[in-house]
């Protein structure tokens, strides 16, 4: 566990048995995970595995269809999912703020919940404070003043994980955070996520993402979806083996870990030195 928390550290997620059917098709089966304070996870799984879906019950944004569902202990058809949301630091690449707003503007929404300004809302002094040390941690204070179309892709996402960060939550969401960024972007994005580990050791966080050298050297677990179901689920270090994540991605896969980042090649058949090449 990262910076000493005991395994009994207080459940932020709490999943148990959920499915969800759309259209009378399921699209989540038998899912089941608990995430604790100070724990970071990976969704990882192909196109169409069902993360997403599973991303949008730990953000309270859609119910399960059977088992249940706890966020920051409260269980979703008890509560005013709204409310709920409000709690957590949900990170949508595909976020819109509808006006030309400014970075510390947007990062100020996140008190709001809204994707634009609220007429008549004003921040305290304190939360204009706030908005402008959480852009210098994600390293956009010279950016303060620029407008939302004229970010780059990848300070627009850092932009949004301040404006998560905004309402102080336990728990943050990040939808494929990565995409779309070139690689001094993801690396910068990947640096500011870890720092964040140390600035906010409470903090709980999920991670949907395709790509294994997207995953932050600090992501403490991971669950492997395949076809909708969990194929593994656990600490990172024994979830991420090559035969797992071949049989996640239905592919050969040969993973390594270097400097704590992870990469994957596909694996080639070895040649035999008495015998005829591969494939052959
Ligand atoms: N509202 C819906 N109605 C019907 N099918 C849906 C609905 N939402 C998702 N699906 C289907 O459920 C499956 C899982 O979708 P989901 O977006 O959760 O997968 P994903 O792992 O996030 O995929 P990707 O990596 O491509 O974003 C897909 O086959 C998708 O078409």
């Amino acid at each position: 566990m990262p910076h000493g928390f005991p395994v009994t550290a207080p459940p932020v997620l709490c999943v148990t048995d959920a499915a969800v059917v759309r259209d009378g098709r399921p699209i989540l089966s038998e899912v089941s995970l608990t995430v604790r304070a100070g724990e970071h996870w990976a969704l990882l799984g192909a196109n169409g595995a069902g993360k997403s879906t599973l991303l949008s019950l730990l953000g309270a944004v859609a119910h399960p269809t059977r088992g249940t569902v706890e966020v920051l202990g409260h269980r979703l058809g008890r509560v005013d999912l709204r409310e709920l949301r409000s709690y957590v630091g949900h990170v949508n690449p595909r976020h819109d703020p509808g006006s030309p707003l400014t970075v510390r503007d947007v990062v100020l929404t996140g008190l709001t919940n809204t994707n634009d300004r609220v007429p008549r809302w004003q921040p305290t002094p304190e939360q204009v404070v706030e908005a402008d040390r959480l852009i210098g941690l994600l390293g956009l204070g010279e950016r303060h003043g620029a407008r939302w179309p004229t970010l780059s892709q990848g300070e627009r996402g850092r932009t949004l994980i301040a404006r998560a960060l905004m309402p102080r939550p336990r728990l943050l969401l990040l939808d494929e955070p990565a995409t779309g960024l070139d690689v001094a972007g993801r690396e910068q994005l990947i640096e500011r996520l870890d720092a964040l580990q140390d600035t906010y050791p409470q903090l709980a966080s999920v991670l949907v993402t395709h790509h294994l050298e997207e995953l932050p050297p600090g992501t403490t677990h991971v669950m492997l979806l395949r076809d909708g179901r969990p194929l593994a689920a656990g600490p990172a270090d024994e979830v991420l083996t090559s035969d797992q994540v071949s049989k996640c991605f239905d592919h050969p896969i040969r993973l390594t870990r270097t400097d704590g980042r992870w990469s994957v090649r596909a694996s080639r058949p070895t040649a035999r030195p008495d015998g005829p090449p591969p494939g052959r």
